[in-house]
């Protein structure tokens, strides 16, 4: 179970997100919804240990969770940041061994678990991550972050700049990863069509405070209220 505690962080001396409390238990898929600026990436930042919190804490099965972004990797908590991050000038193979060795796991058999989930990461093993198409990138990043062998995955607007098509294979691929490896995932996202297919709840973030917590039952019975929150 991860959960974060009335947790406040900021950049400089403004505070972006205030007094946030959340759960994600074993194998859950929630999202975190909100517009432009409120406060979703800041806290999926302060979730993975990339930006120290000023307030409240972050555990994992009761444990408060260690500052360093590294040391929360290993506990079991991947991140995939918005504009997913990899390293452009390495090649597919060599993004997931990095991953895999960073948390002290077979990089070779990573890398196989990654192309017989991922085919199409296959086709362009020595392909250099930078000139994949974006929902390549996208599933390279998840391929990364599998390699962690996580409990939870932090995903940062993974539909971002993805062709509609390939949205909706990352939606069935997430779904798959939840189902056969029980990972728990945590998805931040402005795409509501995205997470009502995927999450069993949302939080929805406005000026850095979790103003509802909803079902997706709710939710499909008012979309008008989460597109209003949304301001689509
Ligand atoms: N590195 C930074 N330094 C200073 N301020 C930042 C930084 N990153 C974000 N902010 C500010 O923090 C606030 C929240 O930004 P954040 O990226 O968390 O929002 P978001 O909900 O994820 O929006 P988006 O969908 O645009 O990514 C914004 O006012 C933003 O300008």
């Amino acid at each position: 179970m991860l959960e974060v505690r009335n947790v406040t962080a900021a950049y400089t001396s403004a505070t972006v997100i205030e007094d946030v409390s959340l759960r994600l238990g074993p194998g859950e898929i929630k999202a975190v919804l909100g517009r432009n600026g409120v406060g979703k990436s800041t806290l999926m930042k302060s979730i993975a240990g990339v930006l120290p919190v000023r307030e409240g804490s972050v555990l994992l099965e009761d444990t408060v969770l260690p500052a360093s972004a590294a040391k929360r990797a290993r506990r079991g908590i991947a991140y995939v940041p918005q504009g997913r991050d990899i390293f452009p000038r390495l090649t597919t193979t060599e993004n997931i061994e990095v991953a895999a060795h960073a948390c002290g796991h077979d990089a070779k058999a990573a890398v196989a678990q990654a192309f017989e989930r991922f085919p199409a990461l296959q086709e362009r093993a020595h392909v250099m991550g930078g000139n994949l198409s974006g929902g390549q990138q996208q599933m390279l990043a998840l391929a990364r972050a599998l390699a962690l062998r996580p409990a939870v995955m932090l995903l940062d607007e993974p539909t971002e700049g993805i062709q509609p098509s390939i949205i909706m294979a990352i939606q069935a691929l997430l779904g798959d990863l939840n189902r056969s490896d029980g990972v728990a995932i945590l998805v931040a996202e402005q795409n509501l069509d995205f997470v009502t297919g995927l999450a069993s709840e949302c939080y929805v973030m406005n000026r850095g405070r979790i103003e509802r917590h909803l079902s997706m039952g709710e939710i499909r019975q008012d979309p008008a209220l989460v597109q209003e929150m949304l301001g689509v």
